[in-house]
């Protein structure tokens, strides 16, 4: 693609235009110095941003300050007052609207599914409508139900036969069915519970892994936003972009108190999810197997009183942690019900899941385990946090 023309005016956080471009690599949408005016008020002012193609870019703020109509100016459901977006270098003003929307998934808040349609029918409209024969339409429509695991089954139903996070898997379904390269999605997950949204966001990174789309993702949520983006632009009041960064980047290094307030008090702590946990130490954990009792023969550490009083970790026979026994309990008839585990440390987690693991674990041991669940050591709070420090250190 032809570098885009663009204005040398700072950005904010101090970078032009074109170094914002260099940064986000390839670009797949720009926007030129674009405004939306409604009476009396900017909802979009002077904004001037490049996408990277096959990245996720999330658009973050409070309400109100134009996030979704930045979004909707990029398919044309809002026209700008004023300015440029192209997408692949194309003005979109250069395209018909109704010829642009076909072009790009869009997902919003309610899944917006038409409720006297099945799923399939639902997943199929957009190809249908790109001419694409009823059987082809259909396989493609039912692989897609598979792509954001819904089974087949579900094809047959209603949208109000399934569950909202079950609607919204079938509006990225539907978003995906034209394979567009471009998916703007508009607070898709805001609506259901924060396990399923947990599920849908893990689902979305993961589909991403295979379709490397260029995503526009709105939300107003940070730890979302720090979750899903490659790179986050965090909006203020009136349409101005504030910081435009990885999210790494946003929570080490707000750019002013706009952006550290927006970002909230535990930003050091979720930072931590950026730093690799490889360089805490793994210490041998002191396991039991059940049945036998700490200090029994199958303990791995101390035998008979030293281990009674300190805290053991009961695995089972392929060493996956079933829980703690508390100090006191032994062979000599203290109490034999465990104790729960913290969260687990999985080979490869950030430093965040370490700490976690050390804090939240009833023996300040954070049980860290393989990729198939076994126990492979145990970490120390005050180990992660000097990891921490180091990690600080290379940094500066
Ligand atoms: N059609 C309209 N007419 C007048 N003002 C509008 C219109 N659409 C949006 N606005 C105003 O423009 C501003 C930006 O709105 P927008 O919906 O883009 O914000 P947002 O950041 O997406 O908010 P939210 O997170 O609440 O969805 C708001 O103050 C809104 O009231």
């Amino acid at each position: 693609m032809a570098a885009p023309e663009t204005t040398a005016a700072p950005q904010a956080g101090g970078t032009t235009a074109q170094e914002t471009i260099d940064q986000a690599g390839e670009a797949m949408v720009e926007f030129h110095n674009v405004s939306k005016i409604y009476p009396g008020q900017a909802a979009v002012e002077n904004l001037t941003l490049s996408v990277a193609t096959g990245k996720i870019t999330v658009f973050v703020g409070p309400s109100g300050c134009g996030k979704t109509t930045s979004l909707r100016m990029i398919n044309r459901m809002v026209e700008p007052t004023s300015g440029t977006i192209t997408v692949g270098g194309r003005s979109v003003a250069t395209i018909p609207a109704h010829e642009l929307r076909r072009s790009m998934g869009y997902v919003m808040q309610q899944a917006g599914l038409l409720p006297h349609r099945t799923v399939l029918d639902n997943v199929s409209t957009v190809l249908r409508l790109n001419k694409v024969p009823r059987a082809q339409a259909r396989k493609r429509s039912l692989e897609l139900l598979e792509t954001v695991g819904l089974p087949a089954s579900m094809a047959r139903r209603y949208p109000n036969q399934l569950s909202g996070g079950q609607q919204q898997r079938v509006g990225v379904a539907r978003a995906l069915a034209a394979d567009p390269p471009v998916l703007l999605m508009d607070e898709p997950f805001s609506a259901v519970d924060p396990v399923v949204r947990a599920e849908l966001q893990a689902e979305l990174l993961r589909l991403q892994r295979e379709l490397a789309k260029t995503i526009i993702f709105v939300t107003h949520d940070i730890d979302e936003a720090t979750l899903l983006g490659d790179r986050v632009a965090v909006f203020a009041t009136g349409g101005r972009v504030a910081q435009y960064a990885p999210p790494e980047e946003i929570l080490r290094a707000p750019v002013d108190d706009f952006v550290a307030n927006f970002v909230g008090r535990d930003r050091g702590f979720r930072h931590l999810s950026f730093s690799p946990g490889g360089d805490v130490p793994l210490h041998p954990a002191p396991t039991v197997l059940p049945g036998d009792a700490p200090g029994g023969e199958n303990s791995t550490h101390d035998a008979g009183a030293a281990a009674a009083s300190r805290w053991m970790l009961a695995v089972d026979a392929d060493r996956r942690p079933l829980g703690w026994h508390a100090p006191g309990a032994s062979a000599a008839g203290g109490s034999t019900e465990l104790v729960p585990g913290g969260s687990l440390f999985h080979e490869g987690d950030s430093l965040r899941n370490a700490l976690d693991a050390a804090l939240s674990s009833p023996s300040g041991l954070g049980v860290a385990v393989d990729g198939a669940g076994r126990v492979a050591g145990v970490v120390h709070a005050a180990e992660v946090l000097a990891a921490i420090d180091a990690a600080r250190e290379g940094r500066h």
